[in-house]
Protein backbone atom coordinates (compact mmCIF):
# COMPACT_ATOMS: atom_id res chain seq x y z
CA UNK A 1 0.00 0.00 0.00
CA UNK A 2 1.14 3.64 -0.52
CA UNK A 3 2.53 5.75 2.12
CA UNK A 4 -0.03 6.74 4.95
CA UNK A 5 -1.99 9.88 4.28
CA UNK A 6 -2.32 12.42 6.92
CA UNK A 7 -5.93 14.44 6.87
CA UNK A 8 -5.91 17.61 8.77
CA UNK A 9 -9.24 18.38 9.97
CA UNK A 10 -10.43 22.09 9.65
CA UNK A 11 -12.83 21.79 12.48
CA UNK A 12 -13.12 26.04 12.49
CA UNK A 13 -16.23 28.29 11.67
CA UNK A 14 -14.88 31.19 9.43
CA UNK A 15 -13.12 30.10 6.08
CA UNK A 16 -10.61 32.26 5.98
CA UNK A 17 -8.88 31.27 8.92
CA UNK A 18 -9.47 27.54 7.55
CA UNK A 19 -7.72 28.82 4.52
CA UNK A 20 -4.80 30.02 6.15
CA UNK A 21 -4.45 27.42 8.49
CA UNK A 22 -4.99 24.73 5.58
CA UNK A 23 -2.03 26.69 3.66
CA UNK A 24 0.01 26.43 6.39
CA UNK A 25 -0.76 22.55 7.16
CA UNK A 26 0.33 21.91 3.54
CA UNK A 27 3.67 23.71 3.67
CA UNK A 28 3.36 21.36 6.46
CA UNK A 29 2.63 18.06 4.76
CA UNK A 30 -0.65 17.83 5.04
CA UNK A 31 -2.14 15.01 2.19
CA UNK A 32 -6.00 15.66 2.34
CA UNK A 33 -7.48 18.74 3.65
CA UNK A 34 -11.06 17.74 5.92
CA UNK A 35 -13.62 20.45 5.58
CA UNK A 36 -14.47 20.17 9.15
CA UNK A 37 -18.64 19.29 9.79
CA UNK A 38 -18.49 22.95 11.96
CA UNK A 39 -17.09 24.68 9.15
CA UNK A 40 -19.87 23.27 7.04
CA UNK A 41 -22.30 23.91 9.12
CA UNK A 42 -21.20 27.42 9.43
CA UNK A 43 -20.13 28.64 5.53
CA UNK A 44 -21.54 25.77 3.61
CA UNK A 45 -20.70 24.55 0.31
CA UNK A 46 -18.96 27.31 -0.31
CA UNK A 47 -16.32 26.33 2.30
CA UNK A 48 -15.03 23.10 0.52
CA UNK A 49 -15.62 25.02 -2.95
CA UNK A 50 -12.95 27.76 -1.89
CA UNK A 51 -10.70 24.58 -0.28
CA UNK A 52 -10.55 22.89 -3.74
CA UNK A 53 -10.22 25.82 -5.40
CA UNK A 54 -7.46 27.17 -3.18
CA UNK A 55 -6.00 23.96 -2.63
CA UNK A 56 -6.54 21.58 -6.18
CA UNK A 57 -3.67 19.17 -5.61
CA UNK A 58 -5.17 17.85 -2.37
CA UNK A 59 -7.73 15.67 -1.75
CA UNK A 60 -11.12 16.95 -0.47
CA UNK A 61 -12.97 16.06 2.35
CA UNK A 62 -16.47 16.88 3.13
CA UNK A 63 -17.12 16.00 6.93
CA UNK A 64 -21.12 15.72 6.40
CA UNK A 65 -21.63 13.48 8.67
CA UNK A 66 -24.66 12.62 6.71
CA UNK A 67 -27.67 10.88 8.58
CA UNK A 68 -30.04 10.93 6.03
CA UNK A 69 -31.00 12.03 2.48
CA UNK A 70 -27.54 10.30 1.36
CA UNK A 71 -27.81 11.08 -2.31
CA UNK A 72 -28.51 15.16 -2.03
CA UNK A 73 -25.56 15.32 0.49
CA UNK A 74 -22.78 13.56 -1.58
CA UNK A 75 -24.55 15.21 -4.89
CA UNK A 76 -24.11 18.87 -3.19
CA UNK A 77 -20.48 18.18 -1.69
CA UNK A 78 -19.11 16.56 -4.90
CA UNK A 79 -20.53 19.04 -7.21
CA UNK A 80 -18.70 21.50 -4.86
CA UNK A 81 -15.19 19.87 -5.53
CA UNK A 82 -15.16 17.43 -2.89
CA UNK A 83 -13.32 13.96 -3.16
CA UNK A 84 -14.43 12.17 -0.20
CA UNK A 85 -17.72 12.49 1.54
CA UNK A 86 -18.02 11.39 5.31
CA UNK A 87 -21.24 9.87 6.19
CA UNK A 88 -22.41 8.45 9.62
CA UNK A 89 -21.81 4.90 9.98
CA UNK A 90 -24.94 5.02 12.61
CA UNK A 91 -27.18 6.12 10.02
CA UNK A 92 -29.69 3.07 8.46
CA UNK A 93 -28.32 1.04 6.02
CA UNK A 94 -30.78 2.83 3.29
CA UNK A 95 -28.58 5.95 3.88
CA UNK A 96 -25.60 4.48 3.48
CA UNK A 97 -26.46 2.78 0.04
CA UNK A 98 -27.82 6.20 -1.61
CA UNK A 99 -24.76 7.80 -0.66
CA UNK A 100 -22.45 5.29 -2.46
CA UNK A 101 -25.00 5.10 -5.38
CA UNK A 102 -24.46 9.10 -5.66
CA UNK A 103 -20.40 8.84 -4.81
CA UNK A 104 -20.59 6.32 -7.92
CA UNK A 105 -22.59 8.29 -9.70
CA UNK A 106 -20.60 12.30 -9.29
CA UNK A 107 -16.78 10.22 -9.03
CA UNK A 108 -16.45 10.83 -5.02
CA UNK A 109 -15.58 8.47 -2.52
CA UNK A 110 -17.36 7.23 0.45
CA UNK A 111 -15.91 7.22 4.47
CA UNK A 112 -18.26 5.90 7.16
CA UNK A 113 -17.80 7.28 10.75
CA UNK A 114 -18.19 5.23 13.43
CA UNK A 115 -18.60 7.95 15.74
CA UNK A 116 -21.27 6.57 18.45
CA UNK A 117 -21.28 3.32 16.61
CA UNK A 118 -22.39 0.50 19.65
CA UNK A 119 -21.07 -2.65 17.48
CA UNK A 120 -18.64 -0.91 15.79
CA UNK A 121 -16.94 -4.01 14.27
CA UNK A 122 -19.77 -5.95 13.14
CA UNK A 123 -21.14 -2.46 11.60
CA UNK A 124 -17.92 -1.76 9.73
CA UNK A 125 -18.46 -5.14 8.47
CA UNK A 126 -21.68 -4.36 7.07
CA UNK A 127 -20.21 -1.15 6.11
CA UNK A 128 -17.72 -2.44 4.07
CA UNK A 129 -20.56 -5.09 2.53
CA UNK A 130 -22.62 -1.51 1.79
CA UNK A 131 -19.92 -0.22 -0.51
CA UNK A 132 -18.36 2.28 1.62
CA UNK A 133 -14.73 3.01 0.18
CA UNK A 134 -13.01 3.60 3.82
CA UNK A 135 -13.81 3.48 7.53
CA UNK A 136 -13.01 6.17 9.84
CA UNK A 137 -12.67 4.66 13.75
CA UNK A 138 -13.52 7.82 15.52
CA UNK A 139 -14.02 8.89 18.89
CA UNK A 140 -15.34 12.23 18.80
CA UNK A 141 -14.50 15.35 20.29
CA UNK A 142 -16.90 15.31 22.75
CA UNK A 143 -16.03 11.95 23.86
CA UNK A 144 -12.29 12.55 23.69
CA UNK A 145 -13.05 14.54 27.20
CA UNK A 146 -14.62 11.95 28.69
CA UNK A 147 -11.36 9.49 27.75
CA UNK A 148 -12.43 7.63 25.28
CA UNK A 149 -9.61 6.24 23.63
CA UNK A 150 -9.79 6.65 19.82
CA UNK A 151 -6.82 3.83 19.24
CA UNK A 152 -9.18 1.53 21.20
CA UNK A 153 -11.86 1.64 18.65
CA UNK A 154 -9.15 1.30 15.58
CA UNK A 155 -8.00 -2.01 17.27
CA UNK A 156 -11.53 -3.18 17.01
CA UNK A 157 -12.17 -3.06 13.33
CA UNK A 158 -9.00 -2.68 11.77
CA UNK A 159 -8.76 -6.67 11.14
CA UNK A 160 -12.58 -6.75 10.38
CA UNK A 161 -12.47 -5.03 6.87
CA UNK A 162 -10.16 -4.83 4.10
CA UNK A 163 -10.69 -1.50 3.24
CA UNK A 164 -8.84 1.41 4.49
CA UNK A 165 -9.44 2.69 7.83
CA UNK A 166 -8.32 6.07 8.89
CA UNK A 167 -8.08 6.90 12.79
CA UNK A 168 -9.51 10.37 13.97
CA UNK A 169 -10.28 11.63 17.84
CA UNK A 170 -7.78 13.38 19.28
CA UNK A 171 -4.29 11.93 17.49
CA UNK A 172 -1.51 13.80 18.05
CA UNK A 173 2.27 13.62 17.73
CA UNK A 174 2.66 11.04 20.43
CA UNK A 175 -0.33 9.07 19.44
CA UNK A 176 -0.35 9.07 15.80
CA UNK A 177 2.68 6.50 15.78
CA UNK A 178 0.53 4.21 17.37
CA UNK A 179 -2.41 4.59 15.03
CA UNK A 180 0.31 3.54 12.05
CA UNK A 181 1.41 0.75 13.85
CA UNK A 182 -2.29 -0.42 14.20
CA UNK A 183 -2.99 -0.64 10.61
CA UNK A 184 -4.36 2.90 9.99
CA UNK A 185 -3.80 3.89 6.15
CA UNK A 186 -5.05 7.82 7.30
CA UNK A 187 -4.95 9.60 10.12
CA UNK A 188 -7.35 12.37 10.62
CA UNK A 189 -5.53 15.31 12.91
CA UNK A 190 -7.90 18.65 14.17
CA UNK A 191 -7.07 20.15 17.50
CA UNK A 192 -3.34 19.17 17.64
CA UNK A 193 -2.58 21.06 14.19
CA UNK A 194 -5.20 23.55 13.99
CA UNK A 195 -4.78 24.99 17.54
CA UNK A 196 -1.18 25.24 17.25
CA UNK A 197 0.60 28.50 17.05
CA UNK A 198 2.90 26.81 14.12
CA UNK A 199 0.52 24.72 12.12
CA UNK A 200 3.48 23.67 9.78
CA UNK A 201 5.88 23.22 12.70
CA UNK A 202 3.00 20.68 13.86
CA UNK A 203 2.33 18.98 11.09
CA UNK A 204 5.36 18.05 9.96
CA UNK A 205 6.00 16.52 13.60
CA UNK A 206 2.98 14.49 13.13
CA UNK A 207 4.11 13.57 9.63
CA UNK A 208 7.65 12.71 10.74
CA UNK A 209 5.98 10.88 14.07
CA UNK A 210 3.98 8.88 11.15
CA UNK A 211 7.05 7.47 9.51
CA UNK A 212 8.20 6.00 12.32
CA UNK A 213 5.24 3.89 13.63
CA UNK A 214 5.48 2.14 17.43
CA UNK A 215 3.08 -0.10 18.85
CA UNK A 216 0.58 1.31 21.11
CA UNK A 217 0.78 0.54 24.55
CA UNK A 218 -2.38 2.67 25.66
CA UNK A 219 -2.25 5.87 27.75
CA UNK A 220 1.34 6.46 29.99
CA UNK A 221 -0.59 8.19 33.04
CA UNK A 222 -3.53 7.84 35.44
CA UNK A 223 -6.42 10.01 35.14
CA UNK A 224 -5.29 11.84 38.46
CA UNK A 225 -1.71 12.28 36.74
CA UNK A 226 -3.40 13.55 33.85
CA UNK A 227 -5.64 16.11 35.79
CA UNK A 228 -2.86 17.76 37.42
CA UNK A 229 -0.43 18.03 35.14
CA UNK A 230 -3.32 19.82 32.85
CA UNK A 231 -4.21 21.90 35.71
CA UNK A 232 -0.97 23.20 36.17
CA UNK A 233 -0.40 24.05 32.40
CA UNK A 234 -3.71 25.83 32.50
CA UNK A 235 -5.42 28.95 34.64
CA UNK A 236 -8.63 29.17 36.36
CA UNK A 237 -9.56 31.35 33.58
CA UNK A 238 -9.45 28.64 31.21
CA UNK A 239 -11.09 26.13 33.40
CA UNK A 240 -13.76 28.45 33.93
CA UNK A 241 -14.35 28.98 30.25
CA UNK A 242 -14.34 25.03 30.02
CA UNK A 243 -17.27 25.16 32.89
CA UNK A 244 -19.53 27.34 30.65
CA UNK A 245 -18.33 30.30 32.39
CA UNK A 246 -19.18 28.61 35.89
CA UNK A 247 -17.39 27.06 39.03
CA UNK A 248 -15.37 30.63 40.00
CA UNK A 249 -16.02 31.65 44.01
CA UNK A 250 -16.76 35.31 44.85
CA UNK A 251 -14.37 37.93 46.22
CA UNK A 252 -11.45 35.83 46.97
CA UNK A 253 -7.58 37.45 46.70
CA UNK A 254 -4.58 36.45 46.38
CA UNK A 255 -2.48 36.85 49.58
CA UNK A 256 0.82 35.86 47.94
CA UNK A 257 0.83 37.11 44.62
CA UNK A 258 2.09 35.02 41.68
CA UNK A 259 1.11 31.86 43.44
CA UNK A 260 -1.08 29.05 42.57
CA UNK A 261 -2.92 26.33 43.90
CA UNK A 262 -4.01 23.25 41.64
CA UNK A 263 -5.23 20.21 44.10
CA UNK A 264 -8.17 17.99 45.64
CA UNK A 265 -9.92 19.79 48.61
CA UNK A 266 -10.14 18.83 52.37
CA UNK A 267 -13.04 20.62 53.32
CA UNK A 268 -13.75 22.59 56.67
CA UNK A 269 -16.80 23.75 58.07
CA UNK A 270 -15.55 26.37 60.77
CA UNK A 271 -17.31 29.27 62.98
CA UNK A 272 -16.45 32.63 63.13
CA UNK A 273 -13.78 33.22 65.94
CA UNK A 274 -12.80 29.06 65.87
CA UNK A 275 -9.33 28.00 64.49
CA UNK A 276 -9.25 24.62 65.97
CA UNK A 277 -10.87 22.53 62.42
CA UNK A 278 -8.96 24.87 59.87
CA UNK A 279 -5.24 23.84 62.11
CA UNK A 280 -6.43 20.07 62.92
CA UNK A 281 -7.65 19.70 58.85
CA UNK A 282 -3.57 20.05 58.13
CA UNK A 283 -3.16 17.05 60.01
CA UNK A 284 -5.68 15.38 57.87
CA UNK A 285 -4.16 16.75 54.37
CA UNK A 286 -1.92 14.72 52.00
CA UNK A 287 0.91 16.67 49.94
CA UNK A 288 -0.59 18.31 47.22
CA UNK A 289 -4.08 18.88 48.73
CA UNK A 290 -5.67 22.17 48.90
CA UNK A 291 -7.94 23.38 52.14
CA UNK A 292 -10.98 25.14 52.01
CA UNK A 293 -12.17 27.02 55.24
CA UNK A 294 -15.81 28.26 55.19
CA UNK A 295 -15.81 30.62 58.49
CA UNK A 296 -19.41 31.45 58.73
CA UNK A 297 -18.97 34.83 57.24
CA UNK A 298 -16.35 35.68 59.84
CA UNK A 299 -14.38 38.80 59.40
CA UNK A 300 -13.73 40.02 62.46
CA UNK A 301 -11.67 37.38 63.45
CA UNK A 302 -9.07 35.31 61.16
CA UNK A 303 -8.75 31.76 61.48
CA UNK A 304 -6.14 31.05 59.65
CA UNK A 305 -2.26 32.88 60.03
CA UNK A 306 1.48 32.14 60.06
CA UNK A 307 1.99 29.89 61.81
CA UNK A 308 -0.77 27.93 60.45
CA UNK A 309 0.50 28.30 57.16
CA UNK A 310 4.38 26.68 58.22
CA UNK A 311 2.35 24.17 59.39
CA UNK A 312 0.74 23.62 55.93
CA UNK A 313 4.10 24.26 54.24
CA UNK A 314 5.87 21.36 55.64
CA UNK A 315 3.25 18.99 54.85
CA UNK A 316 3.23 19.48 51.66
CA UNK A 317 -0.70 21.41 51.36
CA UNK A 318 -0.69 22.61 47.79
CA UNK A 319 -2.48 26.12 48.82
CA UNK A 320 -5.68 27.33 51.62
CA UNK A 321 -8.87 29.20 50.21
CA UNK A 322 -10.84 30.94 53.16
CA UNK A 323 -13.97 32.54 53.29
CA UNK A 324 -12.90 34.54 56.01
CA UNK A 325 -10.23 36.45 57.19
CA UNK A 326 -6.34 35.89 57.16
CA UNK A 327 -3.59 37.43 59.44
CA UNK A 328 0.05 37.67 59.73
CA UNK A 329 0.32 38.85 56.20
CA UNK A 330 3.31 40.15 56.07
CA UNK A 331 4.95 36.75 57.58
CA UNK A 332 2.67 34.99 55.27
CA UNK A 333 3.94 37.17 51.60
CA UNK A 334 7.57 36.03 52.71
CA UNK A 335 6.90 32.65 52.22
CA UNK A 336 5.52 33.17 49.12
CA UNK A 337 2.51 30.45 49.69
CA UNK A 338 -0.40 30.12 48.11
CA UNK A 339 -3.41 31.41 50.06
CA UNK A 340 -7.02 33.00 48.83
CA UNK A 341 -9.30 34.84 51.37
CA UNK A 342 -11.85 37.34 51.88
CA UNK A 343 -9.81 39.89 53.78
CA UNK A 344 -7.01 40.50 56.42
CA UNK A 345 -7.68 40.89 60.13
CA UNK A 346 -5.34 40.31 62.99
CA UNK A 347 -8.01 39.02 65.48
CA UNK A 348 -7.70 35.40 65.70
CA UNK A 349 -10.30 33.46 67.56
CA UNK A 350 -10.32 30.75 70.27
CA UNK A 351 -9.84 26.85 69.43
CA UNK A 352 -13.07 25.85 70.52
CA UNK A 353 -13.78 22.71 68.18
CA UNK A 354 -16.79 23.60 66.62
CA UNK A 355 -17.44 22.56 62.68
CA UNK A 356 -16.30 19.77 61.07
CA UNK A 357 -13.47 17.96 58.41
CA UNK A 358 -14.76 16.84 55.13
CA UNK A 359 -18.34 17.96 54.71
CA UNK A 360 -19.96 19.73 51.99
CA UNK A 361 -18.94 23.27 52.72
CA UNK A 362 -19.62 26.86 50.56
CA UNK A 363 -16.67 28.63 49.63
CA UNK A 364 -17.22 31.99 48.37
CA UNK A 365 -20.92 31.25 46.89
CA UNK A 366 -19.69 27.51 45.43
CA UNK A 367 -20.35 24.53 46.77
CA UNK A 368 -17.15 22.01 47.73
CA UNK A 369 -16.99 18.51 48.68
CA UNK A 370 -14.35 16.73 49.83
CA UNK A 371 -12.21 15.49 46.56
CA UNK A 372 -13.42 18.30 44.22
CA UNK A 373 -10.33 19.69 42.21
CA UNK A 374 -9.19 23.52 42.83
CA UNK A 375 -7.37 25.71 40.48
CA UNK A 376 -6.32 29.27 42.35
CA UNK A 377 -4.02 32.02 40.05
CA UNK A 378 -4.47 35.60 40.72
CA UNK A 379 -8.13 35.67 38.83
CA UNK A 380 -9.52 33.74 41.29
CA UNK A 381 -10.19 30.33 42.90
CA UNK A 382 -12.34 27.78 40.71
CA UNK A 383 -14.28 24.49 41.94
CA UNK A 384 -13.91 21.82 39.56
CA UNK A 385 -16.57 18.88 40.84
CA UNK A 386 -14.46 16.06 41.23
CA UNK A 387 -16.58 13.75 39.22
CA UNK A 388 -16.48 16.00 36.12
CA UNK A 389 -12.61 16.63 36.99
CA UNK A 390 -10.80 14.50 33.96
CA UNK A 391 -13.37 16.46 31.34
CA UNK A 392 -13.41 19.61 32.49
CA UNK A 393 -9.45 19.52 32.70
CA UNK A 394 -9.43 18.21 28.96
CA UNK A 395 -11.71 20.60 28.25
CA UNK A 396 -9.56 23.50 29.91
CA UNK A 397 -6.76 22.34 27.91
CA UNK A 398 -8.90 22.29 24.25
CA UNK A 399 -9.63 26.17 25.83
CA UNK A 400 -5.68 26.80 26.35
CA UNK A 401 -4.76 25.39 23.45
CA UNK A 402 -7.11 27.66 20.55
CA UNK A 403 -6.21 30.83 22.47
CA UNK A 404 -2.46 29.50 21.59
CA UNK A 405 -3.70 29.83 17.86
CA UNK A 406 -5.82 32.86 18.68
CA UNK A 407 -3.18 34.66 20.24
CA UNK A 408 -0.23 33.98 17.51
CA UNK A 409 -3.27 35.69 14.99
CA UNK A 410 -3.10 38.44 17.04
CA UNK A 411 0.53 38.79 17.00
CA UNK A 412 0.49 39.09 13.05
CA UNK A 413 -1.45 41.68 13.05
CA UNK A 414 -5.74 40.74 13.30
CA UNK A 415 -7.89 42.44 16.39
CA UNK A 416 -9.76 39.93 18.51
CA UNK A 417 -12.75 41.20 17.22
CA UNK A 418 -11.72 40.14 13.71
CA UNK A 419 -10.39 36.96 15.41
CA UNK A 420 -13.43 36.01 16.72
CA UNK A 421 -15.75 37.78 14.08
CA UNK A 422 -17.89 39.38 16.60
CA UNK A 423 -19.91 41.33 14.76
CA UNK A 424 -20.84 38.01 12.74
CA UNK A 425 -21.63 35.95 15.66
CA UNK A 426 -23.85 38.02 18.41
CA UNK A 427 -26.76 36.68 19.26
CA UNK A 428 -29.31 38.15 16.83
CA UNK A 429 -32.74 39.38 18.40
O1 LIG B 1 -14.81 15.09 13.07
C1 LIG B 1 -14.33 15.62 14.03
C2 LIG B 1 -15.14 15.92 15.21
O2 LIG B 1 -16.42 15.40 15.12
C3 LIG B 1 -12.86 15.99 14.03
O3 LIG B 1 -12.55 16.46 12.78
C4 LIG B 1 -11.98 14.82 14.36
O4 LIG B 1 -12.32 14.36 15.67
C5 LIG B 1 -10.51 15.21 14.33
O5 LIG B 1 -10.28 16.27 15.22
P1 LIG B 1 -9.46 16.07 16.61
O6 LIG B 1 -8.10 15.60 16.22
O7 LIG B 1 -9.48 17.43 17.24
O8 LIG B 1 -10.24 15.05 17.39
Amino acid sequence: MNRPVLQVALDLVELDRALTIAGEAVNGGADWLEVGTPLIKSEGMRAVRMLKSAFPDQKIIADMKTADTGAIEVEMAAKSGADIVCVLGASDDSVIAESVRAARKYGVRIMADLISVHNPAERAEELERLGVDYICAHTGIDQQMTGTDSLDLLMKVINKVSIPVAAAGGISEKTAPGAIASGAFIVIVGGSIIRSSDVSGSTRRIREAMNQPVPYTGPEKTREEEILEILNMVSSSNVSDAMHRKGSMVGMISVCSGTKAVGKAITVQTFAGDWAKPVEAIDRAGAGDVIVINNDQGTFVAPWGELATISCQNRGVAGIIIDGAVRDVDDIKKMHFPIWAKTFQPNAGEPKGFGEIGSEISCGGQSVSPGDWIIADESGVVVIPRTRAYEIARRAREVYNTELRIREELRRGKTLSQVMNLLRWEKKQ
